[in-house]
C-alpha cells in the first residue's frame, strides 16, 4: 500500500529526511512519534504528495506516479486548521461537503445521498448541532471534528492525521479512536502522528519512533516500551496508567 525506499528529502541545502525505508500494509494503523523537528509532518507530507522526495522511491498504491485519481483515495487532516477569520463564510456543513469536491468536481452539483452521507458522518463525530455554525466561529477542537469529518466522507484508502488529539477533551479522543478502529476494520490505512505515546500504544498496530529526520526504531504497539524511545527523547516518557474512560450516561450528559 505504501512503500517509501532510501527516500531522502530536503530543503534549500537542508536535509529533512534521511534515508527512510518503511513498508505500511493495507488497513495497518500507524503512529509516528518523535521530539519536535524530527520529521514526522515531513514525512506525512511526501506520503501524501504533497512533497516529492529528493532521492529515494515512494510507491504508493504501488505505483511511483499518483494520478489525481489516487490522490482522492487519500485524504489529509494537517496539523493547524485553526485562525479562521470568525466571519469567513463557511458553515460546517459545506466545509465536510468540500471533502468531496475532489472526487466530484468543483461544479459538480451534490447529490442527495452526499448530503446524507455528510449529515450522518457529523452524526457520528456528535458535532450535528453544529451543522450550520460558520467554521471560524467554532472551538479548536470543533474544527478538528469537523476536519475529520470532511477527510473521511470521501471514503479514504489512506488516512493521515498530523496530531489529531491536540487540544481535544478525552471524550472526543475516545470517540475519535472509536471511529479510526472502524475505518481500520473497513480496511482504511491510517497514518497518525502525534505526541499522544500512550494513547497510540493501545489503538496503533505499529509505533514509528523518529529522530533527526530518521526512523530511529520502529515496532508492533505490542513490543513496545518506553525505554525504546528514551535516547531518542532524551528524557523519560511516562507511562500513564490510568485514563479516565466516560460512560454512556456521560456522553450523552455533555452533549
Ligand atoms: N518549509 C520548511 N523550510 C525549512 N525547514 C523546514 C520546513 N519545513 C520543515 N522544516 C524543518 O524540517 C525539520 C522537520 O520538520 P517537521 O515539521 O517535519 O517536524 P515534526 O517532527 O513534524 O515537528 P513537530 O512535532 O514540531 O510538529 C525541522 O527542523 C523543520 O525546521
Amino acid at each position: 500500500m505504501i512503500e517509501l525506499i532510501d527516500v531522502n528529502f530536503y530543503i534549500d541545502q537542508k536535509r529533512i529526511l534521511k534515508d527512510i525505508n518503511l513498508k505500511i500494509q493495507k488497513g495497518e494503523f500507524v503512529a509516528i512519534v518523535g521530539p519536535n523537528g524530527s520529521g514526522k509532518s515531513t514525512l506525512l507530507n511526501i506520503i501524501s504528495g504533497i512533497y516529492s522526495p529528493t532521492t529515494g522511491k515512494r510507491l504508493i498504491f504501488g505505483k511511483q506516479h499518483l494520478t489525481p485519481q489516487d490522490r482522492q483515495k487519500i485524504s489529509f487532516v494537517p496539523q493547524k486548521v485553526t485562525n479562521f477569520n470568525q466571519s469567513f463564510p463557511l458553515s460546517v456543513f459545506e466545509t465536510v461537503l468540500l471533502g468531496l469536491v475532489p472526487k466530484k468536481g468543483l461544479l459538480q452539483r451534490f447529490s442527495k445521498q452526499d448530503l446524507e452521507k455528510a449529515e450522518s458522518i457529523l452524526e457520528k463525530l456528535q458535532i450535528k448541532q453544529l451543522k450550520n455554525r460558520l467554521i471560524g466561529q467554532l472551538s479548536g477542537g470543533q474544527q478538528q471534528r469537523v476536519f475529520l469529518a470532511r477527510a473521511l466522507i470521501s471514503d479514504p484508502q489512506i488516512l493521515l492525521l498530523d496530531e489529531p488529539t491536540v487540544g481535544i477533551d478525552s471524550l472526543s479522543e475516545q470517540l475519535l479512536f472509536e471511529i479510526l478502529g472502524e475505518k481500520k476494520k473497513e480496511g482504511t490505512t491510517i497514518l497518525m502522528v502525534t505526541h499522544d505515546v500512550y494513547a497510540v500504544t493501545q489503538h496503533a498496530d505499529t509505533i514509528i519512533c523518529m529522530g533527526d529526520g530518521m526512523i530511529y526504531t520502529a515496532c508492533s504497539a505490542k513490543e513496545f516500551s518506553p525505554s525504546k524511545f528514551e535516547s531518542v527523547y532524551k528524557y523519560k516518557i511516562k507511562k500513564i496508567e490510568h485514563r479516565h474512560s466516560y460512560t454512556k450516561k456521560e456522553q450523552n450528559n455533555r452533549m
